[in-house]
């Protein structure tokens, strides 16, 4: 195992890779799809901010990394992009409304950084706590 399933902080996460491979993404029908990155492409990812943001519209979604027998070479440059370390990220307005209600509680992107243990990346993120159960 490269790296555990979870979910990564931020609104976008920008991925450049020196191979093909490794990486999968959970469907939401619950199986592992390889993810194949062309040569010299990023590949664009949503994180929990962004999901939090839009209130579920769209999904950080789960992933993890396989490595195998590449373990010693394969190199992977995964770059965050979030608000303002102090920002406090919640549900926009626009998101909003009688067919979709409130779904996440707010909180600073800081905090939620914490919540996911900071500089530890395999673990979970903090995106189930935020979350409001639906009635
Ligand atoms: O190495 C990869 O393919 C993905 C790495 C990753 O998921 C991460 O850094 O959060
Ligand atoms: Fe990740």
């Amino acid at each position: 195992m490269g790296l555990a399933e979870h979910t990564d902080p931020g609104f976008i996460i920008s991925l450049i890779q020196d191979m093909d491979g490794g990486l999968q993404i959970l469907t939401h029908q619950g199986q592992w799809i390889n993810v194949h990155i062309p040569p010299n492409a990023i590949l664009i990812q949503l994180g929990d901010q962004l999901e939090v943001l839009t209130n579920g519209k769209y999904k950080s979604h789960i992933h993890r990394v396989l490595v195998g027998k590449y373990k010693a070479r394969r190199i992977s440059i995964g770059t965050l992009h979030g608000p303002s370390i102090d920002k406090l990220v919640a549900p926009a307005l626009e998101f909003v409304d009688d067919t979709h209600p409130l779904a996440y509680h707010g909180m600073t992107y800081s905090d939620a950084l914490e919540a996911n243990n900071r500089y530890e990346i395999e673990v979970q993120s903090c995106i189930e706590q935020l979350r409001i159960p639906s009635l």
